[in-house]
């Protein structure tokens, strides 16, 4: 403490009248409370709501955790005092905790989930925690360290030389210090040091090369501008024209890409060397996410069309009167440039703006796009980058950048002046969070956050899901739409193709219909491309023993194996695991052994017999998995580099490309027969998506679906792209069978890795709801994969009214369900799953 803070209480009294002689503090564990520590007179003036302090918990060692409150009732048990207090301003906002405390609240889970979730694992410093040498790093003399360093960061530095790494348990014991996360943290800031796990999500941050002018010439200095002319010479046409392209290109956007410049100026780096050398430009690099390297055109200030620029202005009506607003617009209407219109405005109006993306590497190319159109006032968040760069991140929303582009977990960012929350593809699954805890829905959760900000919302989808539609219809949200491809192109053509009948007239070649096969041929005749849609991966899901129906599955996982042929083996898609292909049948010991059904690895197997010359690629988990895979494969197929793309759901989200003039569903059965009740919702929505990739840009495209169940309403619907017909017949449905929207679920899912503790468990709970939640209460039953890495599941399913009363009772009488597990003997290595609005 320095002298005139001393000063300062003994003025004011000395510490007596100091308030907060106890705080609550969330750790970042799935503890079911907080807990409460005092504090030491000599930190209270340090403290306040939000900021992190350094608190040993039981024998689990040390942990930094975050102020919740400060208070001077005593609890009940035994405190020990908070170690030390590890920030000057709050890292976690007010709004913040209020949001975690309606996700804990409705998502049933603790507000230590939610801090480890939201926290990037830089604010988390455990006791575990390891430590390391940054990676540029270089190793240094004893004498020189301690001219540089305080004494015991010097020696932590030492100690790395020589050992590599050290928790910070190892360094609190080797310097005897009480507290260890000031030093560490005074070391992560110079950079000195990182955390272990930043290795093992090691991101490379990718470099490009940009071209400025270099001082003292100015763009919009003509007389610069022309001393930079005479400074080339009137002989030297490339240069200049060099010179001109960079000026044109520097009108048209705020920094010039080298590349781009390259391309305009048709020129190479042998010539831009020399512009450099006369000291003309300058060549400065930029680290730029790596999903910003998508080369489409650039997006342009364009102009909103009419239809375009009706819904925007209705959409800040709707915002006005502070109703959520649910945009729907057809494929292709162009709902990106309304998003942008309104990003526009409110960061005009010096307003925050969260952009929710499903799945942020399978839409880098609408990334790309608003990276173009807003530079670096947008900040892209996804779990790819590391743990640096996400505090970074951190900071940079807490001081109010103004877009930040994210998935789900951007929702949990400190925002500061959140104007407007845009949800995109905003029926999509992948807004869930499975696992672990909190499992929620960014969606839904967007809604409540918008409300706390006093912020606006805007859900946006060519297929919206049921429960916004509900919401819409009830006139909770606002509905706006949007029923015209943008330029007036019609939105595709779409043929079922009924593989029955193509079967009973010989016009099957293996999986493709003679249908499908002749128009590809005619697709790529004519220069245009295709997209093949099937939604497994995979060579073939099943590898049946043909004598006895014995099929090879999971050691580990109620499942049968997929045949991936390209490694030859047989991989579970639960949990990873792979062996190699029995040699014969193993309940019978037969040899004849057949596979059965296809995946997107099969296709492109098959479809290049059919199609020698054409050039084909696969898109799934398997393809895109090392870095950039994705984009790559994107790229690639933009630039015409490719004829057929093949995948799996990645192809249909959100992509935009000129030339697809066919897009195929190999197998629509497998969607519609899934057992789910919102099956039905995810084959329209999944079928539309998809044959909205196609005729996006010059002529009206094809789409061609094969199916068996070629009458299936579904198919009808999507026929006839009539998402009104869709929706009542489906939510009249989901009516009478008591499902969501108009039924909230919660589903209860008990695993044990023994099958009779399981089963005694699960009766159980099951009899401890129904007793208190009557029929409302269904099962417990077994899910349809009844065992999923070792664990054995069964499942209870809540079903409840949407009145927010019978639904905290039900949430209270599952925490005592919970509670009571817990202390029950005999009961170990049971866990209880509890899935609110479950996917
Ligand atoms: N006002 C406009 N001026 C010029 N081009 C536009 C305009 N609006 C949209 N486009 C173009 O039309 C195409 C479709 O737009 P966009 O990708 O935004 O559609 P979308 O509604 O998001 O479709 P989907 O739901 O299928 O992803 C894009 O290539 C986009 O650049
Ligand atoms: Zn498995």
């Amino acid at each position: 403490m320095s002298a005139s803070s001393l000063l300062d209480l003994f003025e004011s009294g000395g510490g007596a009248e100091k308030k907060g002689t106890y705080v609550e503090v969330v750790l970042p564990l799935p503890l079911a409370k907080l807990y409460t520590y005092s504090v030491p007179f000599h930190l209270k003036e340090w403290l306040q709501k939000g900021v992190r302090v350094e608190v040993q918990l039981g024998r689990q060692g040390r942990y930094a955790g975050l102020v919740y409150s400060i208070t001077e009732e005593k609890p009940a048990y035994q405190t020990r005092p908070i170690i030390s207090v590890l920030d000057d301003f709050p890292v976690v906002t007010e709004e913040q905790f209020r949001l975690w405390e309606w996700m804990s609240t409705y998502y049933l889970c603790s507000m230590g989930e939610l801090m480890a979730a939201a926290l990037p694992a830089g604010l988390k410093l455990a006791g575990e925690s390891k430590l390391l040498l940054a990676e540029n790093y270089e190793a240094k003399p004893w004498m020189q360290l301690h001219q540089e360093l305080p004494g015991d960061e010097a020696l932590v530095i030492e100690q790395l030389q020589k050992k590599r790494e050290l928790s910070l348990s190892d360094i609190q014991r080797m310097l005897k210090l009480k507290s260890v996360h000031k030093l560490v943290k005074s070391l992560l800031d110079k950079q000195l040091v990182q955390l272990k796990e930043e290795l093992q999500e090691r991101y490379k941050p990718k470099m490009e090369d940009w071209v400025a002018l270099a001082p003292p010439y100015e763009l919009n200095n003509p007389s610069s501008i022309k001393e930079a002319f005479d400074v080339i010479g009137s002989r030297a046409h490339k240069q200049i024209d060099t010179l001109m392209a960079f000026m044109q290109l520097g009108r048209e956007q705020k920094e010039v890409r080298k590349k781009e410049l390259y391309e305009r100026a048709k020129i190479d780096s042998a010539l831009l060397k020399k512009l450099v050398d006369k000291g003309i430009f300058s060549i400065y690099q930029k680290e730029l996410s790596r999903l910003d390297d998508y080369d489409g055109e650039a997006e342009g200030n364009y102009a909103l069309s009419e239809q375009q620029q009706q819904a925007y202005e209705s959409c800040l009506q709707h915002f006005a009167d502070k109703k959520a607003v649910l945009l729907h617009g057809v494929t292709g209407s162009g709902k990106t440039q309304v998003f942008v219109e309104l990003m526009e405005h409110y960061i005009g109006q010096g307003q925050q703006v969260l952009y929710l993306l499903p799945e942020i590497a399978l839409t880098a190319q609408i990334v790309g796009r608003l990276q173009k159109h807003f530079g670096d006032q947008i900040l892209v968040y996804h779990s790819k980058f590391n743990n640096n760069e996400r505090v970074e991140i951190w900071r940079a929303v807490q001081e109010g950048v103004p877009i930040i582009l994210g998935a789900r977990s951007a929702l949990l960012l400190p925002f500061q002046s959140l104007g407007l929350i845009l949800v995109d593809e905003e029926h999509d699954p992948s807004y869930k969070q499975q696992d672990p805890a909190p499992r929620y829905n960014a969606r839904d959760t967007a809604v409540f956050m918008a409300h706390l900000h006093g912020a606006n919302i805007l859900l946006g989808s060519a297929t919206p899901s049921l429960e916004s539609y509900q919401n819409a219809l009830e006139e909770k949200y606002a509905l706006v739409q949007l029923d015209q491809r943008f330029g007036g192109l019609a939105l595709p053509k779409i043929e079922i193709v009924d593989l029955g009948e193509q079967q009973r007239e010989k016009r099957m070649h293996g999986i493709f219909s003679g249908h499908l096969l002749d128009a590809l041929k005619e697709t790529l005749a004519n220069g245009e491309q295709a997209i093949l849609f099937q939604n497994r991966r995979g060579y073939a899901p099943l590898y049946r023993c043909k004598s006895c129906g014995w099929t090879t599955e999971c050691k580990d996982c109620d499942v049968s194996l997929t045949y991936h042929k390209y490694s030859n083996n047989l991989r579970c898609h639960y949990c990873g695991y792979q062996r190699s292909l029995p040699k014969s049948c193993d309940a019978c010991g037969s040899h004849e052994l057949e596979i059965i059904g296809f995946g997107t690895e099969k296709i492109e197997d098959e479809l290049q017999i059919f199609l020698p010359d054409a050039r084909l690629e696969r898109m799934d988990w398997d393809t895109v998995r090392g870095k950039n895979g994705h984009d790559r494969l994107i790229n690639r197929f933009a630039d015409g580099q490719i004829d057929v793309l093949i995948g799996t759901q990645m192809v249909t989200k959100g992509l935009d490309f000129d030339n697809v003039g066919l897009v195929a569903v190999l197998s629509a059965d497998q969607m519609l027969q899934f057992p789910d009740f919102r099956a039905n919702e995810r084959a329209f929505q999944l079928m539309t998506q998809v044959a909205g990739r196609a005729g996006r840009k010059k002529k009206q495209g094809r789409v061609l679906i094969q199916a068996y169940q070629a009458e299936h309403e579904i198919l009808r619907e999507v026929l006839q792209h009539n998402f009104q017909q869709f929706q009542q017949r489906e939510l009249a449905e989901r009516r009478s069978f008591k499902y969501p929207p108009f039924q909230r679920l919660i589903k209860i899912q008990f695993k044990h890795k023994k099958r009779d503790q399981l089963l005694m468990a699960a009766e159980w709970g099951a009899k401890f709801l129904q007793s208190r939640l009557g029929d409302r209460v269904l099962g417990p039953a077994e899910p349809s994969i009844s065992r999923v890495r070792t664990y054995y599941l069964m499942d209870l399913l809540i079903k409840l009214g949407r009145g927010g009363k019978s639904l905290r009772a039900a949430k209270d009488k599952i925490r005592d369900m919970q509670e009571l597990l817990r202390q029950k003997d005999g009961l170990s290595g049971l866990r209880v799953v509890i899935d609110v609005d479950p996917y």
